[in-house]
């Protein structure tokens, strides 16, 4: 796959998400960084969403509710570049019924080099790092080229 460079902004379109069991740990981490969290644009799948936003007093777009569509919706946004960083603290122990819904999330999160984090430790590292309010590169897909050597 050929590759190009793009710069993702400082201020980033952040996605948060968490599974009903991991919802407690993600609401803890957003308020313990909320000063850092909300200098950017934050978006969610349903519930999740509407937790930050209550628990946060922010602002948080709320998309449809996972299992319904939700992560399906999130996925389409990376494709689009619009998204450029996903909190994810998906269940390890509960099995989802949109589990294919969750597996495409994280593969097209992959396939767009999408800074990812499903734990408390590593959203730590993402959220300490430098680059989370400064503009940063990244290779990606060059869609382009892409399509004109199928064409
Ligand atoms: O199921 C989810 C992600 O797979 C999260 O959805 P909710 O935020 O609506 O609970």
């Amino acid at each position: 796959m050929e590759k190009k460079t793009v710069t993702t902004a400082a201020q980033k379109r952040v996605a948060l998400v968490a599974h009903d069991n991991m919802k407690p740990e993600l609401t803890t981490w957003a308020v313990q960084h909320k000063e850092k969290l909300i200098k950017h644009k934050l978006m969610a799948t349903g519930t999740t969403g509407n937790l930050l936003q209550k628990q946060l007093g922010v602002p948080v777009d709320a998309l449809i509710s996972g299992p319904l569509g939700g992560d399906q919706q999130l996925g389409g946004l990376i494709a689009e570049g619009k998204i450029d960083i996903l909190i994810f603290f998906w269940d390890p122990f509960e099995p989802m019924p949109h589990d294919p819904d969750i597996k495409a999330l994280l593969r097209v999160a992959a396939v767009w080099n999408i800074p990812i984090a499903c734990s408390v430790s590593s959203a730590n590292f993402l959220i300490s790092s430098p680059l989370f309010d400064a503009p940063f590169e990244k290779q990606i897909p060059d869609y382009e080229t892409y399509l004109k050597a199928r064409l």
